[in-house]
Formats: structure tokens, sequence, C-alpha cells
């Protein structure tokens, strides 16, 4: 008789190349046997000698255990997997066991180690980190899609590094990051009485070019201040030299003095320069809407907790196999042509310790749809909660909210108007929302919805052209 009694997969580690190690994976075989020990001793003895590793890389070693008086011989398979890793990992190998394991070789060992668990690592959010995930994004959305996708304009005919826009993105980024302190008050976005007004309005900023290298922020704005009250003044630099690029942002008050300074300072003497002044091209927003706009792209967010059916929901629109889902550890990204619009779906896992990466997939999110067990009572507060502390995020200020209340299916699940009043719907003043019953696996309300999430942003983001 042969028992399994546990698989183990591949350790997987995000690691550098440079030193050898060896990785074992084993699948570990009982095989009971009731024959005196001495007669089979004699075959494990003959088959360990004739177990080397074969041409797959399968290594076998025997052993002997012992259970309720029954004697086992236990054959072990392991699986050798050359793998680079850093020296200090593979340094940890020749620590000098301890405890129990005192004097055993170095390395696992078949009684003591047992690799049973796939483990993927989560690097922490620094700098680096942010560099690395985003590069496995764009791959992932590649892969998913089937084509390239920029982070800038999310444009899918190219990579980020190759975006046409890709400077205007980064020049607003920049404005973004005029330093306050600097800026003295006028530049932290406040008016004089303290309200906050829109950094990156572009009606009242004018585009100055031609600029002379010498000339800096308080020169600029000074002259600029004899036409009318300059709120902010920004003059572009090289990230790395810190050298003027040759032009700046001047914003006023009011709309009525940046045409005045474009009549009056176009053209004037700044040094050996004329300067030129105008109207500022396309800023993030207006670029970001124009690029929307003609191509009709909708990025959709589908969040909930897990379990939700998420993943089943996308699938079943998409028409795809229902058979293979399982729980999402990261994101998944499909693009699907809808009532004439792309829409890009986000799928992101909602297992509790993958929530607090919610956040890295608001970006420019026009629609939000959240995902409703309706079976699962216990859990509609949590859901709630949830919910409400995604509709105060600054950027999803705006978008669509739609609220599935899936799984309609169940004999247990809730009724819409239920799930409505346990996650508070009607409190909700500052999205467009709106709530569906649906069954993930029949489809059931599955495309009325979608049809009036997309009704719903269009109407609100294409209006503009
Ligand atoms: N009865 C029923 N089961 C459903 C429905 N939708 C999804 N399920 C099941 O619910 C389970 C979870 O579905 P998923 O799509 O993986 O859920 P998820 O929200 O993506 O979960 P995470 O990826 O962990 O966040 C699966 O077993 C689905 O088959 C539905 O409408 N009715
Ligand atoms: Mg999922």
């Amino acid at each position: 008789m042969i028992r399994r009694l546990s698989t183990s997969p591949t350790l997987q580690q995000n690691i550098d190349h440079r030193q050898t190690n060896t990785k074992v994976t084993s699948t570990r075989k009982m095989i009971e046997n009731n024959q005196d020990v001495g007669s089979w001793a004699e075959a494990v003895e003959k088959e360990t000698l004739s177990h080397e590793t074969n041409e797959d890389g399968i290594k076998e070693e025997v052993g002997f255990a012992e259970e309720n008086g029954i004697r086992y011989k236990v054959v072990t398979q392991f699986k050798v997997i050359k793998k680079k890793v850093p020296r200090v990992v593979a340094d940890r190998k020749k620590w000098k066991k301890f405890g129990m394991c005192t004097g055993e070789p170095p390395g696992p060992q078949v009684a003591t180690t047992y690799v049973a668990e796939e483990v993927e690592m989560q690097f922490t959010r620094n700098r680096a980190g942010e560099q690395i995930l985003d590069v496995q994004e764009d791959k992932q959305v590649a892969k998913a899609s089937n084509r390239e996708h920029c982070r800038h304009c999310k444009g899918n005919d190219h990579w980020s590094t190759h975006c046409p826009y890709k400077q205007m993105y980064q020049l607003d980024e920049e404005v973004e990051q005029v330093d306050p302190e600097k800026d003295r008050g006028a530049g932290l976005g406040l008016r004089g009485d303290g309200r906050q007004i829109d950094r990156r309005s572009d009606e009242n900023t004018c585009r100055v070019t031609n600029l002379p290298q010498e000339m800096e922020e308080n020169e600029l704005r000074d002259i600029f201040s004899r036409i009318g009250r300059v709120i902010r003044v920004f003059i572009a630099r090289d990230k790395v030299t810190n050298l003027p690029k040759g032009f700046a942002f001047v914003t006023y008050e009011s709309r009525e003095d940046a045409t005045r300074a474009i009549a009056k300072l176009n053209g004037t003497r700044a040094y050996h320069m004329i300067l030129k002044v105008e109207w500022t091209q396309m800023g993030f927003l207006s670029i970001l809407r124009k690029q929307k706009a003609r191509e009709k792209e909708m990025r959709v967010l589908i969040l909930g907790l897990d379990n939700g059916g998420k993943t089943t929901i996308m699938k079943k629109f998409l028409g795809e196999d229902l058979n293979q889902i399982e729980p999402t550890l990261g994101f998944d990204i499909k693009t699907v042509e809808f009532k004439g619009y792309v829409l890009n779906l986000w799928d992101v896992g909602g297992q509790k310790s993958l929530r607090s990466y919610w956040r890295n997939y608001f970006e420019q999110t026009d629609a939000l749809i959240w995902v409703v067990d309706s079976g699962d009572k216990e859990r509609l507060m949590q859901c709630k909660e949830e919910l409400h502390k995604l509709l105060v995020e600054e950027r999803l200020a705006g978008a669509t909210l739609l609220v599935l209340a899936n799984k309609h299916d169940l004999p247990s699940a809730l009724d819409v108007h239920a799930i409505s009043k346990l996650l508070d719907l009607d409190s909700i003043k500052t999205h467009h929302w709106r709530i569906f019953s649906c069954c993930a696996i029949n489809g059931e309300h599955l495309l009325d919805s979608i049809e009036w999430l997309t009704d719903d942003v269009g109407s609100r983001v294409f209006t503009l052209e």
C-alpha cells in the first residue's frame, strides 16, 4: 500500500544571482510492509545504492519508520534543482546545526526538514521595491493584454519608457512637487484667505520659454508680478544637474492677469534672450482627458473582500473558463472592448493581508466595482467598513461606484435592499453609485450592471470633446 504524506512545491524566492546553491524539494511515500525487517532491509540497501540522481534530477532516499507497531519503509524523492542565491543565503547552509540536529551534516535532512508550501515574497514598497513592482506590473499587464501598457498615458501600444507624452507627464509631476517652503505661501496652492486652489489648473497659467539660464525664480516672479498677483512660479530644471531647462510656468490668480501678461511680456528681453510668453499647452489632466476621449478607455478597479467572486465576475464577463479560479494573490488585468469603450479591468486580491496594497491601484480609476458576497452575512460589517474607507480616498474621488451583490443564487443570499442598507449605501454622496444583485456563475445581471457603469463613466469623462 502506498500512502502519500505530502507533496512539496517549489520554494520561491526573489533572489539575485551570485552563488550557486542546491535546493531540494521532496515527495514522500510511505510503504507499509509487514514482512520482517531483515528481508527488506537488504532490498533497501540495494535500492539506496541503485538510486543515484537520475537524468531528470530526481534522487531517492530510503529510510524506516514505525507507527502503531507497523513498520514502514519510507522512500523520499528529491528533485534537485540548482539555483543561484545571494551569498548570505548560501552561507546559511554551512551553519552548524544545534539541538536535536547537533552533529548532522549541512543542508536539509529528510527526517527534520519538510518544505511544504510555496512562499511568494512581497517586498516593502521602498523606492527600489517600487521599481521592481512597477516592472513586474508592466510585464504582467503586457502579458495579460498581449499588448504593451504605458504607465504614463495608459496607452497599450508602447512601454512607459517610450511614451510620447512622457515628458509632459513628468513635467506635471515636477510641478506637483514645487517646494512649499520655497514658494512661501503662494506656491502652497493657497489663496490669501487660506483656501485651496487647483494647483493643476491650466486656465491661468502662462508658459515662458527662451528663459535665460541665469534667471532665478524670484526674478521671474518679480517680472510677472508687475502685471498681477502671481500664485505660482515654476522653473523646469534638469533632475540630475539641476540646471534650468529653459522654460517655466507662471500661474496668476486670475485669467485676466495671465492674458495681460502674455500681451505685455511676450517678446520682451531678459538678459540676452527674448522671452516667449504664451498660454500653457495641455497640462496633465487635459492630456489625460483628451487621450482617454480619443481612445474611449476606462480604468475599472474591481475590489472587495476575498472570496466575494471578483475573479469569477471578470472571467464570466470575458467569457473565460470558470473552472480554474483560485484566490488572487496579486492582481490581474484584462482589456476588453464593450459598447464602444476599451475597459481595462483590474482584479485585485481581496485577502486581508493584501488590502493595504489596494491603494497602489487607485491612480486614474474611472470606476470602482465593489463585489459583495451576498451570502456572507458575518462579514458584511467588515465589507461596509472597507468600502467606506475607499470612498474617502482622494485618488478615487469622482469614480463611479458599482456595487455587485454577488452569489445571488445562494439560498442564504440577502436581497439587494438588505445589502444596500447594511452597507449604508444611501449615505454615499461623493460618488455616483448603483447596486445590482448578480450571479457570476450564470452571469445574471452582469451585463446590465456593467452597461450602467460604462454609461455613467462615459457621460462624465467623454463629454469633453
Ligand atoms: N454560488 C456562487 N458561487 C460563486 C459566485 N461567484 C463566485 N463564486 C465562488 O466563490 C469563490 C470565490 O470566487 P473568486 O472569484 O475567487 O473570489 P475573489 O473575490 O476573486 O477572491 P480573492 O481573489 O481571494 O479576492 C469561488 O469558489 C467561486 O466559484 C456566484 O455567483 N455564485
Ligand atoms: Mg480573485
